[in-house]
Order: C-alpha cells, then structure tokens, then sequence
C-alpha cells in the first residue's frame, strides 16, 4: 500500500472529486465510513463528545456527530463560537447539524471533566491540513482533553501531528486510542515518536480516485497482506531438499550459542532445503541435539575463527558471533573472498561499524541493525525520520538492502525505497528477536526469492509469527522461540 505525503493526499481528494463525487458527498462518504467502525467497536458507548476544528477534519466531525445522533447516541459537539470561519464542506454540515435539535453545541472552553465511562471523545480538530504549530489555546485543549480517562478517537489523524514529519517542538497532540484514516496510512503513523499518539490505526476505505493512486510517484509503501500474498511462492511438487536452497547460519561464541541456534531453527521453519550452523566447537552438541535436521560446521573452539566458503550457499552472519579479534580477522577475510549477497546481523555489522570497512559489504546484501547498531554503522541522527532519510542514502551508496529494525521494522531499497511493517507487537521488544529474522531471511533468500521480496515477505512473516505468539502468550511472557513455533501457522494461513 502506498504512503502519500499530504500534499499528494489533497491531489487525490480532487482527482476523486474531478472523478464525479462532490467533495460534500466525499465528506458524507468519509463519516459514514467513520460511524460504522463506531457502531460496531463502541456498541455500549452512551455519549460522544465531538471536538471540531474549522477545516474539512471538523467538516467531517460535524457530520459524524449528525450520523451518530440519527443512529441513537447522544452527542455533544464543541466548536470555537468566537472565531470560526468554517471550511464550505465544514459550513454545510454545521448547517445542518444546527438543524437537528438534540445536539448542544457548545465552546471548547465549556469541556468540563467527564467521568462516565459511557463518554467517548472524538477529534476532529485538524487533519492533514495541520501545517504550522498549534496556538496555546488549542494546546491547552489538547491537554485538557488528553487528561480525560475516557476512550478517544482521533479522526484523520491524531490533531497536533503531522501527517509526513515530525513536530518541530515539544508539542501538544492529542493522544488517542484509535485512529480511523481515510485511504492511507500516513508516514507519522510508523515512526515511534509520532507513532505513539495514535493508538489502534484503522483505515477505511473511502474510494478515493484509483488511477491517481495507480500513478503517483513515491518512495514509501507500507507493506500488507495483498503484497505478501503476491510474493509467495507455494512450494512446488516433484522437489527435493536440492530446490530449496542451501542456508549457513554462522555466529555463536560461548554463552551466546543460543542465538546461532534459533536463526538455524528459524531457517528450518521458513523452508530452507539444506540449512548449515557453523559456529564454534563448543556449541556442537547444543545444536545438534536441539536442531536435529540441521548440520553443523565447527570453526573455533570457543568463538568463530575462519569461515568456511561453500558453494551455492546463503550466509546468515553475526548472531551470537562475539567480537573476538580472530571472528573479527575471519569475517574480514572471508568478505574479501566472497563476493555473492548474504545477511548481516548483530556482532558481524559491529565489527564492520569499528573497522568502517563498509564497502566490503557485498552489493544487494541485507544488513538488519536495530537503532543503535544503525547509528555505529553510520553515525548519528536526530530522530527517526532523518534515519530513514540516511538509510536511504546509505542503501543507495553501498547498493544493500538496509532492514532498520523498530515497532515498525523499516526495508530500505537501493533505489531508495521504503517499506514499513505493520505486523508485530512490543512482545518481540527481546533478546533473540532479530536471531530468528535472520533466520528467516537466510531461508527466503536461498529458497530463490528476490531479495528485495524476501526482505519484504521476511519482515512480514516474522511479526506476523510474533503476533500468533502474542495472542497465546501475552506479549509480556511470549519467547522468541515461540515465535519461531509460529511460521508455520503464518504458512498455513498464506497457503
Ligand atoms: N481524501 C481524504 O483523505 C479526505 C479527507 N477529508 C478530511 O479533510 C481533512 C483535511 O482537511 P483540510 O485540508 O481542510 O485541513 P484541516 O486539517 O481540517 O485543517 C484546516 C485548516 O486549518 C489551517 N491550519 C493549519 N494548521 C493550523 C494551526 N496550527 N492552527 C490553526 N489553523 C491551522 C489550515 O488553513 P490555513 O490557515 O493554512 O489557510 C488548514 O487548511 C482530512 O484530514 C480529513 O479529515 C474528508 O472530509 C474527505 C476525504
Ligand atoms: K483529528
């Protein structure tokens, strides 16, 4: 699914219009879609208290509040007496919210502090069109109304965010318990110091015009369910353990045999034909007594110390692998011999960040650094924006595939294209996490999926997997092992 910036949403949102629909029936399109999401997930609801701004977001608002007014709720609306100048789409639906006669309007500064768990408070003070930061009366509503113990729903888009940057300042923005979006996610959704207001997204289809959809030019995706369906390769019949690929996972050192070992488990569970661990002697009767069906490679008897070429194989890299000054001399040597796209995780991208010997990194390799190994990669940032907007760079440069891992694991293509995942959950926030994507990205992309895909499909099942293991064990108790105990299911819901 594509992400457009607000500039292309607004473009769109005429398209549409040019299309056929008035923009006052789009708004009524709009609303509608946003009271029966109501209607079904706030079903005990008694009151809602709807705050409107003078753009099309409180356009919306408004005719929220006349829909959910005709289906039985009690409504309140809170609009600026004083100083509106409505939207024309804001104008007419004000019109005829006055009409209705069991609705109080009232001023922003008539909210008083609700305690009835029945009241749910709507925003719909701005929406994509928030381009300037918010006067202090409006943050002062905001955090009047931030500090209200009742549900919240944000319309749009949480008012006080933008929809493709972050805020420039300490800024008010209303904190909501869900987002109902129109069409898009937006960029802000994803990144975690902006992401973090929005509670539950929802985006609700509202018909906007697909041609221009088609069209439009950009760099950012959000990848779903209908992309991962198109990647998939169900496993073909009259195949042998030679189709699908050749998967070496190497990384161990004492005491972090652990980690080695459940990027093999994970190769295995995504399909790998052949899967290898190569890891040091100390860790052989672990793994083979844990992974029977994989085989093992002693290198070093307590840490990694050479690394073995094999043919027609995928490398995994790093898990566990330690930062020993012979692994550090082994890794060297063996990028230097070996020049085919591989995956590089953990310890292996720690010592490439100390040596800054990035350009041995082979072109169309996969690098998987959390925030911190990011920034020793490639220096620091001043938020999570500017470090897409590096990794974006860097991809380019280095022609690799960049998996930026975060609550919303990000793919950076050489050609500069981002991709956002929206499966997973605060559960997979432990050690041994990014083990098993490494696994799972090894497997894929020795089972000949492209690399990019694999990337893609790799980021997908893997929090996929995360929320099956979520919804058995809480996101507090859940393993990374449990995870890995899910692909499967991931598989038979994919196939
Ligand atoms: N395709 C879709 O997705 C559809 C979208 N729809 C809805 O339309 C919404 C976008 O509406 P919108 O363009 O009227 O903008 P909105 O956010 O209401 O702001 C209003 C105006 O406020 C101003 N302003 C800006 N910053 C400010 C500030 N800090 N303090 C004070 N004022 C400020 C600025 O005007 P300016 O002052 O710059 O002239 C801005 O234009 C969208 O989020 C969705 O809810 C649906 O109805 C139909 C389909
Ligand atoms: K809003």
């Amino acid at each position: 699914m594509k992400i457009l910036t607000a500039d292309q949403i607004k473009k769109c949102d005429s398209a549409t219009i040019e299309n056929g629909i008035s923009s006052i029936n789009l708004m009524e399109k709009a609303a509608n879609a946003c009271v029966d999401w109501i209607q079904v997930n706030f079903k005990q609801a008694k009151r809602f208290l709807i705050f409107c701004g003078q753009g099309n977001n409180g356009g919306d608002g408004l005719a929220i509040a006349r829909l959910l007014y005709e289906k039985g709720f009690d409504v309140e609306v809170f609009i600026e007496k004083n100083q509106m100048k409505f939207s024309a789409d804001a104008e007419i639906n004000f019109k005829r919210l006055k009409l209705i006669k069991g609705i109080d309007i009232n001023n922003f500064s008539d909210v008083l502090i609700v305690n009835n768990e029945k009241s749910v408070i709507v925003d719909a003070l701005f929406g994509y069109g928030l381009n300037r930061e918010l006067s202090n009366d409006f943050k002062n509503l905001i955090e009047k109304l931030n500090q209200i113990p009742v549900p919240k729903i944000s319309i749009d888009i949480p008012t006080g965010l933008y929809a493709d940057k972050i805020n420039e300042e300490e800024s008010a923005i209303f904190k909501a318990d869900f987002t109902l979006t129109f069409q898009f996610y937006k960029r802000s959704f994803l990144h975690p110091e902006t992401g973090k207001f929005c509670g539950k997204i929802e985006v609700l289809d509202i018909d906007l015009n697909s041609k221009f959809i088609d069209e439009v030019k950009t760099d950012y995706f959000v990848i779903d369910g209908s992309l991962i369906r198109k990647i998939y390769k169900p496993r073909e019949d009259f195949s042998n353990k030679g189709s699908f690929g050749k998967s070496i996972l190497i990384g161990g050192s004492y005491g972090k045999i652990g980690a080695v070992l459940m990027s093999t488990l994970s190769a295995l569970r995504t399909g790998s034909g052949l899967t290898f661990t190569m890891a040091p002697e100390c860790g052989n009767l672990i793994l083979q007594s844990q992974v029977p069906e994989a085989m093992f490679i002693g290198v070093g008897e307590k840490y990694v110390d050479d690394i073995e070429v094999q043919e027609k194989a995928v490398y995994g890299i790093g898990p566990g692998l330690g930062k020993e000054k012979q692994t550090q001399k082994a890794l060297f040597d063996f990028l230097k011999s070996y020049q085919n796209p591989m995956i590089l995780d953990a310890d292996a991208l720690n010592i490439l960040a100390e040596s800054q010997n990035l350009n041995l990194i082979p072109k169309n390799s996969v690098i998987t650094p959390h925030p911190l190994e990011f920034e020793r990669l490639f220096g620091k940032t001043q938020n999570s924006f500017d470090r897409i907007e590096l990794a974006k760079e860097k991809a380019e440069e280095l022609q690799i595939f960049i998996v930026l891992k975060d609550h919303h694991t990000a793919v950076i293509t050489p050609e500069r294209k981002v991709y956002y995942n929206i499966t997973g959950n605060s559960g997979m926030a432990k050690g041994g996490s990014g083990d098993v994507l490494t696994g799972i990205l090894t497997s894929l992309i020795s089972q000949k999926y492209d690399i990019e895909k694999a990337c893609l499909f790799g980021v997908w099942l893997h929090g996929k997997a995360g929320d099956l293991a979520a919804a058995e064990f809480s996101e507090e108790s859940m393993l990374p092992t449990d995870l890995i105990n899910k692909i499967g299911e991931v598989f038979q819901n994919l196939s």
